[in-house]
């Protein structure tokens, strides 16, 4: 039987899977459809990964590794949710927690000792950072917020901060020295393999890569951040934060970029607290202190210390805090700063989520305050400059009136950026760093490179570009709206990338469609003039900005990215299907664990299920599961509608109760279609139940919120506890039961 493999992930999706899958189950078998569940949380990763360490019963399959291969063969549908890509903290808690539980998983070893720990650190770095999606993103990437999504946002438009011509808040950004003004870029005439060599000054060799093979007309690129420059540009944005009185924030990308931005990360770090790592450096060397992994690591490691000397370094560290700029906070109840942990403020949801918020984040006293967000690579920068500018003109955004703004994203086959961190390195001394054909022998591509600097190759493949440039064209015509393709030609990667562009638009049809390819900071003027004045435009972008917009708009137009259409049509044929375009929501499972409250939002789930189905329908010829594809669409929509999401207060309407209403109305749909006679014979007594019990069963799902909730864990909660309390009406666990 042709099945849709849903996946078993973490944090709130996690949580809600074991509430909504239940019902995709017991409604998707009466079209034939088994659902089957996949294991990708984090927790499940790192298990899968040891095996020798464990007891035959403790065992699991890498599902990871089944869905990679899977996402290659055309008949696989996969309903990915949200999961943790886990910082060397989250890492390390998960593993404490695994161990706690029985499992005799071993240690992350930061500073390997011996060939065995080598090998261990080696597979927990496989686990580490954006490990999931890279895998399954066997195709371009297709996101955009639904009508019937945009309608309800019309309708009830969230809060937006009111922006002030007067606002301090703004980007600072190197623009020197970084990867984007030393890009250097080609694209290659035939297959070859390179290998990457630093030269040290002294002529010794060392080779940091070999044996990369490439494939004809390949774009590959190599660029380098001096940590002189970054040095430099982090002291002086931290001094000119202090001077104008404004918060000072770092906004990174710490999961996806696992290798470089941990670094650039951990030099803001040491630059803030400078004196601090200056007193203390022999303490923190014996100690093992690594400031990548961020404060929180820290003072978590001079635990072990003396009480005395633990105090004094912590006395030292409020010093700097006092002296230095405010800065801007990531839970001011805690004292949690936005330098406490690498992954607590993620770019592409922290610079929307600021601007927002009128261009302001919270200070230690838990106030909104202006900002210097500092994004220490200029390449994408500019989007934001351009975007705070523009509200600081024209005022917030009017989510009751702005046009909508989709995304094609360039993202097959670990694409630029975000498929470079195995050929990401902190250089160890100075030297020539250069890529070398190995077939012709040939240098490819050269840079100078200092001691500390982070040195990177992004490639793209040419096939992945072909279709993106297809997708793009598609969207266009199916959506009449223009397309931007957002590439700067002054930029070395752009520009090989304009090239292909230029070739490839004429194998499409594209009489009658707009498509323009401009600057990121042009696009984003351009975007947002339209958007005001209530007109949509296609983004089609590389995939950096595919996850930076993708996040933008969709908080910008509709409150939350979790609202997104979003598919990965999979270049051989399946469909990778989405939910939403946001993170696991952390503070949602904080809430829940503490007051029984879940107001993590599926509609991202549904949608996904939607056009999961109606791919399955169209594979495999299978009417029914069109017909339930067209009424969950009807039941989403009056879901919208009638304002059935979650909300955020205890005793109200949460996940659970949302849950309840799509499958009610989803029921009510297949009841009232004439399409199928034995669908509506299956589902008119089903809806008839629903609807009766519908007070009954929202009593016993309010009832059960409001004490403190106990999954069995974190990272490895426990399936059965998740499962009961997720699920606390026996009167709807029955009338879903017996389908
Ligand atoms: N596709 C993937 O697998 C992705 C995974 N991640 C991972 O997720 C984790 C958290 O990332 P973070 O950047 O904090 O972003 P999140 O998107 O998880 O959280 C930011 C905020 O977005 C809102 N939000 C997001 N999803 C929903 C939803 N379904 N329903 C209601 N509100 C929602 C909430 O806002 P509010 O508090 O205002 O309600 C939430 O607090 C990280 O581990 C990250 O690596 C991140 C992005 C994508
Ligand atoms: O894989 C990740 O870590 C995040 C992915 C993401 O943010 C996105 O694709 O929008
Ligand atoms: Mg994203």
């Amino acid at each position: 039987m042709p099945k849709i493999l849903y996946t078993k992930t973490d944090e709130a999706p996690a949580l809600a899977t074991q509430s909504f899958l239940p019902i995709v189950k017991a409604f998707t078998k009466t079209a034939g459809i088994e659902v089957e569940l996949k294991d990708i949380s984090l927790a499940g990763r790192i298990i899968a990964t040891f095996p020798e360490y464990l007891e035959e019963s403790q065992k699991i399959s890498d599902d990871l590794v089944e869905l990679g291969k899977l996402a290659k063969l055309p008949d696989t549908n996969i309903i990915k949710l949200p999961n943790i890509s886990a910082s060397v903290p989250q890492l390390n808690e998960a593993i404490a927690e695994i161990q706690k539980k029985g499992y005799n998983i071993p240690s992350y070893p930061t500073d390997p000792k011996n060939q065995e720990e080598e090998l261990i650190k080696a597979k927990y770095d496989k686990i580490k950072g954006s490990a999931v999606n890279p895998v399954l993103r066997e195709g371009n990437s297709d996101r955009r917020a639904p009508r019937a999504v945009k309608n309800y946002a019309k309708k009830n438009p969230h809060s937006m901060g009111a922006w002030a011509v007067s606002s301090k808040t703004h980007v600072a950004t190197m623009g020197q020295g970084d990867f984007k003004s030393n890009e250097k870029s080609l694209t290659l005439k035939d297959a070859t393999s390179v290998s990457v060599v630093l030269t040290k000054a002294d002529g010794n060799k060392i080779v940091l890569k070999d044996n990369i093979s490439l494939l004809a007309g390949e774009i590959i690129d190599s660029t380098v951040l001096s940590k002189k420059a970054l040095l430099a540009f982090l002291e002086a944005q931290i001094k000119d934060a202090k001077d104008q009185g404004v918060l000072f924030s770092l906004h990174m990308k710490a999961t996806m970029m696992k290798v470089s931005d941990p670094i650039i990360f951990g030099h803001a770090v040491k630059v803030f607290f400078a004196d601090v790592f200056k007193k203390h450096q022999t303490t923190f060397e014996n100690l093992g202190v690594n400031a990548n992994d961020g404060l929180d690591s820290l003072l978590n490691k001079i635990k072990e210390l003396p009480e005395a000397e633990r105090q004094s370094i912590e006395a030292d560290i409020a010093t700097a805090i006092t002296e230095g700029p405010d800065m801007a906070m990531v839970n001011s109840d805690k004292g949690v700063t936005n330098l406490h942990v690498p992954s607590d403020i993620i770019i592409d949801a922290s610079m929307p989520a600021m601007i927002r918020n009128s261009g302001q984040m919270w200070n230690a006293a838990g106030k909104s305050q202006d900002t210097k967000a500092v994004i220490p690579d200029s390449s994408y920068a500019g989007v934001y400059t351009e975007t705070i500018n523009f509200c600081k003109e024209h005022g917030a955004f009017d989510p009751t009136t702005m046009g909508t703004v989709p995304n094609v994203g360039l993202m097959a086959q670990k694409a630029e950026e975000y498929g470079s961190h195995d050929k990401t390195f902190e250089i160890s001394s100075n030297g020539t760093v250069a890529v070398i054909d190995k077939t012709t022998g040939a240098t490819l591509l050269e840079h100078q490179v200092e001691e500390g600097d982070i040195w990177r190759m992004c490639q793209v493949k040419d096939a992945p570009i072909q279709d993106w440039v297809k997708l793009a064209v598609s969207r266009a015509r199916a959506s009449k709206d223009p397309a931007i393709f957002w590439l700067d030609e002054n930029r070395a990667h752009d520009a090989e990338l304009i090239k292909k562009v230029q070739a490839y638009l004429p194998n499409h049809d594209t009489s009658g469609l707009d498509i323009k390819i401009m600057s990121p900071e042009k696009a984003t003027v351009y975007t947002l003039e339209r958007l005001k004045a209530g007109k949509n435009t296609i983004s089609v972008t590389g995939n950096v900005l595919r996850d930076y917009l993708t996040d933008l708009f969709p908080i910008l137009e509709v409150g939350t990215s979790a609202k997104m259409l979003s598919i990965v049509p999979l270049m051989n044929g399946g469909g990778l299907f989405e939910t939403g375009a946001g993170g696991s929501a952390p503070k949602h499972v904080e809430q829940f664990l503490s007051e029984g409250h879940l107001r993590w939002d599926s509609l991202g789930e549904f949608l996904a299920l939607g056009v999961s189905l109606e791919h399955h329908a169209e594979k495999n010829n299978n009417k029914k599961a069109l017909i339930l594809a067209d009424a969950l669409d009807a039941a989403t929509e009056k879901f919208l509608d009638n304002d059935k999401s979650p909300s955020r207060k205890v005793k109200e309407l949460d996940n659970r109760g949302s849950h309840f209403y799509l499958a009610m109305y989803w029921a009510q749909a297949l009841a009232a279609q004439n399409k199928d006679e034995e669908l509506k014979s299956i589902f008119t007594p089903i809806a008839e139940k629903l609807t009766k019990n519908e007070s009954e069963i929202l009593d016993q799902l309010n009832n059960s919120q409001g004490s403190p909730i106990n999954v069995g864990g974190y990272y490895l909660a426990d399936d059965a506890l998740v499962a009961e309390a997720m699920r606390p009406s026996t009167t709807f666990n029955t009338i879903i039961d017996n389908i």
